[in-house]
This record gives structure tokens, C-alpha cells and sequence, in this order.
């Protein structure tokens, strides 16, 4: 793929850093024309293959190619791509609400309506990657943001597509990359990977905010993933409703019983009568963890 090869900061003034990962910095950009705020995602690529530093371009181009595919409300946005020397630039759409996590985490009780809106969102990009045969894998809280601090019901964009991967038909794939307490049991066991390993845990995190798994180190929290080993500690389960719980029991299966489609179906995501609504605003979920 071509990237822009003009110099990034003739079109862009670069501002404050907003994050930075694996893969370099993200910062606050101001496009020159419009005034237009953007994010920018500054990317080392490494000039010798085998150089520790900087990513392979030829994953650069497969986070490009898979961003241009997947178009959607609650997916960032890719506008433009500039290549400099040993820099690739994403230009993505802002996201600037936050992370989910922490906007769970400041409220004293999450309803569990709020709960659904939030989930059903997140499925939706899921659902829409899914069926583009797209898996995210490394789907996880900082991953998960807000488009802004005002909208209500706030807006969700799934963002970090640095891991993601487009499967081919028949294709087998594995990989050993992602983050330890939010990893599905297949990456662990080397398994052949699906776009299923996005399903896994997501929506306990989404209820009780911490991870089913964590242990006191990496080593025991993947050998707890492995065991499938978690409880519905009561302490942070007692208002949850039984469907949720339900919903919660079906994804976290070695084999998620239910993909983002079929998750969309389930009688706690899918649109219920204003009575069952009116009774789902009284029972919260324990936010404090
Ligand atoms: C961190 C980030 C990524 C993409 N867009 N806005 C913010």
C-alpha cells in the first residue's frame, strides 16, 4: 500500500499525547484547513527485519487495510495515512471520551440497562468485524473508549486494531500476542484462533469491571485462564440479575457458545417490554471491585 509521503506536520499541527502502546504514540492533531481535531498514531517501522524496534511495515499495512474495511459507528474511523522515513502516521478519528473502564469505574453503581447499552454497542462492532471474518484479539478495557464525555447514551469506538487479523478461508492462525488477563484459553493453548477469542470474557469485564482470571502474576493469571478457573464471587454478583448472570456463564465457555450475533439475540441484550425495563433500572451491578 502507498502511504502519503508528504511530511505529516504540513497538513497536521501535532499536539498533546492522548496514549501510547506497543506501538508507538497517539496524539492530538489539528488538521491545518479545517481546524478539525484528529488523533494521530505515530508508528515506528523498523528498517532492518531483524531490529527488535518499530513494527514490520507489513503490519502496518495489514492494521491500514483492515481499518479501511471495517466502517462503523462504533469503530474509529481511518482518514488518511502519511509515511516518512521510519514513521507510518494513522490519521483516525478522535476519540476523546475516555475509556470505558474508567467511566464505569467513577460511577457508584452501573444499571444494568446501562449495562446492555454499553455491551450491545460493543457487539455491534463486533458482530460487524466478525462478519468480515476480522478478529480484533486484543480486545480489552483501554481498547474500549468513548467517542466523547457528553453524549448520552455515551458513544463506544472500539480502537487499537494493531493485533487484528483479517482470516482467509481455511486458513489456520495463531498467535501468541495480547494481554494476559483479557486473553481467550485458545491463544494460550496455541490453538487455532477465531474471531471467537474476541467473545471471551468480554462481558464479565463489562459487568463487575476486573478480570474473572486475575492472578498475582501473569504466569498464574494465564495458568487461572487455562483452568477456566473463576467464581461469581457473590460479593460482586448479589444484584445481578440471573439473565445476566446467564449471559455471562454462555460466553465465558472454553468454546463461547455465542457469537456477537447470536449475543445480540439473547433474551438480556435484546429489546425487552418498557415493564421489564422500568424493573431492570432498580437492580444494579456492584461497580466496587
Ligand atoms: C487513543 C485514541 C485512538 C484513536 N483515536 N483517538 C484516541
Amino acid at each position: 500500500a502507498v502511504f502519503k509521503p508528504e511530511n505529516v506536520e504540513d497538513f497536521y499541527e501535532i499536539g498533546e499525547v492522548l496514549g501510547s502502546g506497543h506501538f508507538g504514540q497517539v496524539r492530538q492533531v489539528r488538521e491545518r484547513t479545517s481546524g478539525n481535531f484528529w488523533a494521530g498514531k505515530f508508528l515506528k517501522i523498523r528498517k532492518v527485519a531483524c531490529s527488535r524496534l518499530g513494527l514490520d511495515r507489513s503490519s502496518v499495512e495489514r492494521e491500514v487495510e483492515i481499518l479501511q474495511a471495517v466502517q462503523h459507528p462504533n469503530i474509529v474511523a481511518l482518514k488518511d495515512v502519511f509515511e516518512s522515513r521510519a514513521e507510518v502516521v494513522l490519521i483516525l478519528e478522535l476519540v476523546s471520551g475516555g475509556e470505558l473502564f474508567d467511566f464505569i469505574a467513577e460511577k457508584e453503581t452501573l444499571l444494568e440497562t446501562e449495562a446492555i447499552e454499553f455491551m450491545k454497542q460493543i457487539l455491534k462492532g463486533l458482530k460487524f468485524i466478525h462478519c468480515k471474518n476480522i478478529a480484533h484479539f486484543d480486545l480489552k478495557p483501554e481498547n474500549i473508549m468513548l467517542s466523547d464525555k457528553v453524549s448520552k447514551p455515551p458513544n463506544i469506538k472500539l480502537i487499537d486494531f494493531g493485533l487484528a487479523h483479517l482470516f482467509h478461508p481455511g486458513e489456520e492462525y495463531k498467535s501468541t500476542s495480547g494481554t494476559p488477563q483479557y486473553i481467550a484459553p485458545e491463544v494460550i493453548n496455541c490453538q487455532p484462533l477465531s474471531t471467537a477469542a474476541d467473545m471471551c470474557v468480554l462481558s464479565f469485564l463489562r459487568l463487575s469491571g476486573l478480570s474473572p482470571f486475575q492472578g498475582d502474576n501473569d504466569e498464574e493469571t494465564l495458568g487461572n485462564v487455562i483452568a477456566m478457573k473463576y467464581e461469581f464471587n457473590e460479593h460482586y454478583f448479589s444484584l445481578t440479575s440471573p439473565m445476566a448472570k446467564d449471559f455471562i456463564q454462555k460466553l465465558l465457555m472454553k468454546n463461547p457458545e455465542m457469537t456477537a450475533e447470536e449475543c445480540l439475540l439473547h433474551p438480556w441484550i435484546k429489546p425487552i417490554t418498557p415493564k421489564q425495563i422500568a424493573k431492570r433500572n432498580r437492580s444494579s451491578i456492584n461497580m466496587k471491585n
